[in-house]
């Protein structure tokens, strides 16, 4: 089950509910949350206290959330709520050598002290490793000594408390389970080898911030048998700081091997990899456990990115007004190459969600093979030959925004055209929206050291210039491997922005938002979306919604801006798998089709437009 996206309703909802935005979540890579603690510690601040500090507050909080999942009807194993009336709370608490394995050894050692029965499984320590060591066992030793790490000292304090542990590597010989992945050990085999895999919380502190490469071996196969484990005993999983095997920088997961959990506590500040990529599928529901006060005086770090799950409201429109009042929208798109079926409905799907904005009008350049299709489908709409130039920069000169590209076809004509729009569209001084095939032919004319390139950057400095690639598509843009897009994210949208200008959109679970502003670059994380919008269409709905916002100039310049468009379409996804009306017919994420948006899209627009007097 994939519990990450379990959190997607309540974000939606949370979305919903503010009338301004709430204040987004400043988000960090590991550099900087080390540079963090490192200027804490610079201050004179003890480091081992600090681990103390968020141990602590860790394991009141997995006490807290234990209860309260405990309390839920729901909360029950085959029908019986036996949890719920046990009298010791059970935790197993899987632990590595880092600093995050230091935070696990010390919540057992405070969960034991709050009455828990806990029992730790090392990762990757030998016998020795695990030695009680005489010299540092009291606690007025431990807190003087200064030789050993932090990590150790933990260790120390839980065991010289007479905390118990099995070593993994043993559990796997013991039990003739090969740490071999592959291996297809019973978990109830695990069970009678003494690791508690019955308890009601597993606690996940194999690895934290410091993760520089694939987990492999044994810390592979650990991963790997804590997911399986879990899967069968259902405990409330949680996972101290980042669960093991996600990285902070990137949201990736090396092959897959990377800890599944409920709930993160997220240490000192938040980490971007917590939601974007396999972040938003692993972390669960994330909860900050405030440590140092990093954010604050001016030496405060620049986060890499803000997580932004709430959108601006919208103002209601003039009484005294009309369809010349929220502008004009132009599809230029959908184009059927000779012989071929076409992509007339990259156009539609484009105009019907421009529409479903509240854009005043909106005309569609596409082939006249689909003119007929277009106006049953959206009679609102006007329709125009793409393939007669003149007609199309007449018309292009009265148009509020153009949006290029959705379906326009990739052969060398339809490049003639794109080429053509998109001067027509600097030298009118539009805003304009790139996405599919036009960012195809933006990404040739770059390798060509096309003027037309020089001309988009400096456009993009006066006025509105929306990019929106998906991986694929930026790679293309960027002559490198989708694979180099995927591993970075955040360096590909920022390069996509050196290269071109304008505002960036990089689609997929997690969209990254570009935003200029003046000479600075402010990049968002969205939170809103869901897996049913993996289909196709989705993008050209993406794409029809920005040109229907930025049409709309009595709307505050926010509530027009490349953020408010992805969040918005997030949230349109989002209701539509969420309905609670029981009397509409239902939408899962299986089955979500890119023609069901408009309807959503008109919804979160009223909902989101607020009376006067409720400002
Ligand atoms: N000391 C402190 O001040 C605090 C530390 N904190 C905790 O410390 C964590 C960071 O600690 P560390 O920097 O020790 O990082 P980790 O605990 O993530 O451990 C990193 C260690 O694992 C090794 N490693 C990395 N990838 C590996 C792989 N794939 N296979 C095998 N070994 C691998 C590294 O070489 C390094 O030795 C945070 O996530 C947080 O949980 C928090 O307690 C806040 C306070
Ligand atoms: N797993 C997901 N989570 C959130 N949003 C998604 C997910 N998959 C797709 N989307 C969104 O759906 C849209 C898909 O766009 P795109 O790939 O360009 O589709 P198309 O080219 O078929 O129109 C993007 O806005 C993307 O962010």
């Amino acid at each position: 089950m994939n519990k990450g996206a379990n959190m997607k309703p309540d974000c939606h909802l949370a979305a919903l509910a503010s009338i301004t935005p709430n204040e987004a979540t400043a988000l960090y890579n590991s550099e900087q949350v080390y540079a963090m603690e490192q200027a804490w510690f610079a201050q004179g601040h003890d480091s081992f206290g600090l681990m103390q500090q968020a141990a602590w507050q860790m394991a009141q909080y997995i006490q807290k959330a234990n209860e309260q999942k405990c309390a839920r009807p729901s909360a029950s194993i085959n029908g019986t709520p036996a949890r719920r009336h046990r009298y010791q709370q059970r935790a197993s608490i899987w632990v590595g050598k880092g600093n995050n394995g230091g935070d696990g050894w010390l919540i057992a050692h405070y969960l034991r002290r709050m009455g828990w029965q806990v029992q730790v499984v090392t990762v990757g320590f030998s016998k020795d490793d695990l030695e009680t060591d005489n010299s540092i066992i009291k606690d007025t030793d431990i807190n003087s000594a200064t030789s050993i790490s932090d990590a150790e000292r933990a260790k120390q304090i839980a065991l010289s408390k007479g905390c118990r542990y099995q070593r993994f590597e043993e559990m796997c010989a013991e039990w003739n389970a090969s740490p071999n992945i592959d291996a297809d050990a019973d978990a109830s085999t695990w069970q009678a080898s003494g690791c508690a895999a019955d308890a009601d919380v597993y606690i996940d502190a194999i690895f934290g911030i410091g993760l520089d490469r694939a987990p492999a071996g044994i810390y592979q196969s650990a991963i790997y048998r804590f997911n399986q484990l879990a899967k069968c005993y259902k405990p409330f999983v949680i996972s101290v700081d980042i669960p093991s095997g996600l990285v902070a920088a990137t949201g990736e997961v090396f092959a897959g091997a990377a800890i599944q959990a409920d709930m993160t506590l997220c240490l000192v500040a938040r980490k971007f990899g917590l939601h974007t990529k396999d972040g938003m599928d692993y972390s669960g529901q994330v909860v900050d456990i405030a440590l140092i006060p990093y954010a604050l005086g001016d030496n405060a770090l620049k986060p890499i990115a803000k997580l932004v799950t709430s959108a601006y409201a919208l103002t209601p429109r003039q009484q005294n007004s009309y369809k010349g009042s929220y502008g004009h929208v132009l599809i230029i798109g959908g184009n059927r190459v000779d012989g071929s079926q076409g992509m007339g409905g990259a156009a539609i799907l484009s105009a019907s969600s421009a529409m479903a904005t509240g854009a005043g009008k909106i005309t569609v350049a596409c082939h006249e093979a689909f003119h007929a299709a277009l106006l049953t489908s959206l009679p609102d709409a006007m329709t125009i030959n793409l393939h007669d130039a003149d007609g199309v920069r007449q018309l292009l000169k009265g148009a509020s925004v153009i949006a290029i590209g959705m379906g326009l076809g990739r052969d060398d004509k339809a490049k003639k055209l794109f080429v053509c729009y998109l001067k027509a569209a600097i030298t009118e001084k539009k805003p304009i929206v790139i996405d599919a095939d036009g960012l195809y032919h933006l990404a040739d004319l770059h390798k060509e050291h096309h003027p037309l390139i020089a001309a988009l950057q400096q456009h993009s400095a006066h006025h509105s210039v929306c990019l929106t690639p998906h991986s694929g598509e930026a790679a293309k843009l960027l002559d490198i491997k989708v694979s180099q897009v995927e591993s970075d994210r955040l360096a590909a949208i920022r390069q996509c922005a050196t290269d071109y200008g304008g505002d960036w959109v990089l689609k997929g679970a997690g969209s990254l938002v570009l935003e200029q502003r003046g000479q600075q670059a402010q990049i968002y994380v969205c939170a809103t979306g869901n897996a049913g919008m993996a289909t196709a269409g989705m993008g050209d709905v993406l794409s029809g919604l920005i040109a229907g916002l930025l049409a709309q100039k009595d709307l505050i310049r926010e509530s027009r801006g490349l953020q408010q468009a992805v969040l918005l379409h997030g949230m349109a996804g989002d209701m539509l798998i969420n309905q609670t009306n029981k009397t509409a017919l239902l939408i899962g994420q299986r089955g979500l089709q890119a023609q069901d948006m408009p309807a959503a899209i008109r919804h979160i627009m009223q909902e989101l437009t607020v009376s006067d007097n409720s400002w």
